[in-house]
């Protein structure tokens, strides 16, 4: 199994630093997170991994390869898959045909062979669809394999993408905010998904997540960013302790707990006066 390297990662965007000389590695077969406040750099970091943003300098290695200014398509073809933030399925098309896009890569018959129905293809197309069926079952989504996925709730959507990515093979996936907008019990049965994966399919997995709870339950290593530098990087107990941390991250949530507090009390005053 290869470790992910990130080294010296700098990204500018006409005059704005979105990310300042980071570095992080995640190792074999963990969990690793990247946290931290609104406009931390945690995109643009997952989008310069999966080859959807060019770095400005810096470097990124995963085992031998060097990704830094790989276009996605081979980042992808070394085994690194990726959901995103914003659900990208297809969705009219139904959950079988969805999570089989995501065997492309490792399909040989190609357009015409499958096309003209040849017995190889036949074969292979019936190979693939075991493998789908497997990997629907694990996340937990069997039941919906023939339903179109525009029909499906949003939890479901999530693990149907999450189902795609796997479908590759991937050594190394990378999660970009897996459980936003999920209820509870959705997060739940996403973060039971996430362990089994990395248990039972020797992946390593890098994950953006705004959740904390779901991040310290998860995450052997966590890397905290602001204003594109990493500010922090330990185990999500010694992070949590981190008086930087602590400052820009729950700073911010301080704020909003100031803020929301300030306009409750304008509420409650502008009521009473009322009254
Ligand atoms: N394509 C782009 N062009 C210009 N600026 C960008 C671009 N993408 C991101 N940025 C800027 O880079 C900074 C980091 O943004 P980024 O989206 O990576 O942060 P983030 O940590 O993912 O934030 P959030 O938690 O809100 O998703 C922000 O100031 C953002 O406005």
């Amino acid at each position: 199994m290869s470790a992910l390297e990130v080294t010296d990662l700098t990204v500018r965007f006409a005059g704005l630093t979105a990310l300042d000389a980071v570095g992080f590695t995640v190792r074999p077969g963990s969990i690793h997170a990247v946290i931290g406040p609104n406009g931390a750099g945690k995109s643009t970091c997952f989008n310069v991994l999966s080859g959807v943003y060019r770095a400005t300098s810096g470097s990124v290695r995963f085992g031998g390869a060097d990704l830094t200014r790989m276009p996605p398509h081979r980042i992808a073809a070394l085994g690194v898959a990726r959901t995103f933030q914003n659900i990208a399925l297809s969705r009219f098309q139904s959950v079988e045909d969805n999570v089989m896009l995501g065997r492309h890569r490792l399909t040989r018959a190609g357009f015409v062979g499958a096309g003209l129905r040849l017995p190889f293809a036949r074969r292979e197309d019936t190979r693939h669809r075991a493998r789908v069926r497997d990997i629907a079952r694990f996340v937990g989504v069997s039941e919906y394999l023939d339903a179109p996925v525009g029909m499906l709730s949003y939890g479901v959507q999530k693990r149907v993408e999450l189902a795609r990515a796997l479908a590759m093979e991937p050594k190394l996936l990378l999660l970009d905010e897996p459980v936003a907008g999920m209820n509870g019990g959705e997060r739940r049965a996403m973060a039971e998904v996430i362990v089994a994966a990395r248990a039972d399919l020797d992946i390593s997995i890098l994950l953006v997540e705004h959740d904390m709870g779901m991040v310290m339950r998860l995450a052997d290593e966590v890397t905290v960013l602001d204003f594109g530098r990493r500010i922090a990087a330990g185990t999500p107990t010694e992070v949590q302790r981190d008086p930087e941390v602590i400052r820009a991250y729950l700073g911010v949530q301080a704020a909003d707990a100031a803020d929301a507090a300030d306009s409750a009390g304008a509420a409650a005053g502008s009521e009473s006066e009322t009254a």
